[in-house]
């Protein structure tokens, strides 16, 4: 297991307190493929220094929503804005400017394989700033201290990693320029329950460490219990609700329903 010492003891700074200014709002958001629409007029907002759990039935359109966010599927209608900056408008520079200070972890980690964690981690860097490759490669070692990896992982391809490790160095990519906001795609999906507390126990770490907002799609109720500040339910091609664990735990829905308090999650007590 790697260990946590940089970020360690966990320091619940108030300033990086969750806070109510909206960093990134969704208005009537429609994509579909086709004949299909995957989500229709679409609402959300995600308030600065969060952790928001992203949930919804398999194939609801999770994924789709935020690679549509990331500008990676059109939207068909509806307004996306990042740090108050409409992406639809925003002039080149601006958007660059806005996706300098975002992160994201695909699912699956999506590391390069033929590149070392090093070279994953700078890829980044390459893309959007210019660095000596001194600064880089300490950049680079500083990222993965940050995310409990010890340093000789560095020069290790991601077939050499376990799947913690790919986890965590896809994080630590992820947090290659100091982002403001980080998209998760289910980070936890494939690790076994201690390794996925211990990621849940990192990503709330960073976030009371660096004040990071966090955007999270995941199926781990234990996260959603554990990290997660609020949590939105994606169904029916729009945002359902989005609240607190306890309020959806509430919400007169079958499917949250079966999902907060049906025989899985009783499991969990
Ligand atoms: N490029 C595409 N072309 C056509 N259909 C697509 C495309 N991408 C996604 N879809 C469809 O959109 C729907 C939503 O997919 P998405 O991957 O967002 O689901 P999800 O909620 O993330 O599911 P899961 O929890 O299983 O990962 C699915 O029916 C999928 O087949």
């Amino acid at each position: 297991m790697p260990s946590e010492t940089a970020l360690s003891p966990p320091s619940a700074d108030e300033t990086n307190a969750p806070g109510d200014e909206v960093i990134l709002r969704a208005r009537g958001v429609t994509v579909g493929f086709g004949s299909t629409l995957i989500l229709k007029d679409l609402d959300l907002d995600v308030k600065a220094r969060e952790i928001l759990g992203f949930v919804g039935g398999s194939g609801t359109g999770k994924s789709v929503l935020m690679r549509t966010i990331l500008g990676l599927t059109p939207k068909r209608a509806g307004t996306i804005e990042v740090f108050g900056v409409d992406l639809d408008k925003a002039s080149p520079d601006e958007r660059q400017a806005v996706e300098q200070r975002w992160g994201v972890l695909f699912q699956q980690g999506a590391l390069f394989s033929s590149l070392t964690v090093r070279q994953n981690i700078q890829v980044p860097m390459r893309e959007h700033m210019r660095m000596s490759q001194r600064l880089m490669d300490e950049l680079a070692l500083l990222k993965l201290e940050m995310v409990g990896l010890p340093r000789n992982a560095a020069e290790k391809f991601p077939s050499e990693l376990s799947g913690g490790m790919i986890k965590r160095a896809s994080l630590a990519r992820s947090l290659a320029l100091d982002p403001d906001l980080v998209f998760l795609d289910e980070p936890t999906s494939g690790l076994d329950p201690i390794g996925a507390a211990a990621f849940d126990d990192l990503v709330r770490k960073l976030r009371d460490t660096l004040g990071l907002t966090v955007y999270m799609v995941t199926h781990d109720l234990d996260s959603l219990h554990s990290i997660c500040d609020r949590v939105a339910v994606l169904g029916e091609k729009k945002v359902l609700k989005a609240g607190t664990v306890a309020e959806l735990m509430k919400f007169d829905n079958a499917w949250v329903q079966s999902y907060f308090n049906g025989e899985r999650a009783l499991r969990r007590v």
